[in-house]
């Protein structure tokens, strides 16, 4: 995958409300607009990096691109979890993503229960990669550093 470190932003917007309810893993949705701007090297699939809202912190983060098997979706998505608890949801504001490796192809899964675990292994395989120091230095990218200004939505 030539892209990677792959970067981009965009607005969250609402999914299907699944992440939180079903499975207990929360994923800030992007638009499709952002989704259909991948490379198109960036096959789907379930990566990790890192990622901010705003002009917040950076934190860890797995993100997953494509067709969700197990829900059978119609269309492509690109569904970021990021590794930290946040007091409030953000739907609106702007997620800054670096991709920076690949885990695993998409699957389907017989039930609930093991899609859940399988997200748990990759989010804990994802935490361990992220601690190398070839990925860590993307955590101080400049990229991150977004003026205020920036990342207002036309104000
Ligand atoms: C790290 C990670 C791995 C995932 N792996 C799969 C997968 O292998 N198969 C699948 O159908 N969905 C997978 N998903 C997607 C979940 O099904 C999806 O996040 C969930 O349906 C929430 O969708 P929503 O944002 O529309 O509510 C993964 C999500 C994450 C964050
Ligand atoms: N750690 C987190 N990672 C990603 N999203 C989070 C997190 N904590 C709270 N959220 C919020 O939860 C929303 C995603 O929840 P989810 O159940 O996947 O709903 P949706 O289907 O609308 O994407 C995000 O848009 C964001 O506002
Ligand atoms: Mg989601």
């Amino acid at each position: 995958m030539r892209h990677l470190p792959y970067f981009c932003r965009g607005q969250v917007v609402r999914g299907f409300g699944r992440g939180s309810k079903q499975l207990g893993i929360p994923t800030a949705n992007f638009p499709e607009q952002v989704v259909d701007n991948l490379p198109a090297d960036v096959s789907t699939g379930i990566y990790y990096g890192w990622a901010s809202v705003g002009s917040g912190d950076v934190h860890k983060m797995v993100v997953s691109i494509g067709w969700n098997p197990y829900y059978k979706n119609t269309k492509k998505s690109m569904e970021t979890h990021i590794m930290h608890t946040f007091e409030e949801d953000f739907y609106g504001e702007i997620l800054n993503v670096a991709i920076v490796g690949y885990l695993r192809p998409e699957k389907n899964f017989d039930s609930l229960e093991s899609l859940i675990s399988a997200i748990q292994g990759d989010i804990e395989e994802a935490k361990k990669r992220l601690d190398l120091p070839e990925h860590l230095k993307l955590k101080e990218d400049n990229f991150f550093r977004v003026p205020k200004s920036k990342i207002m939505n036309g104000h």
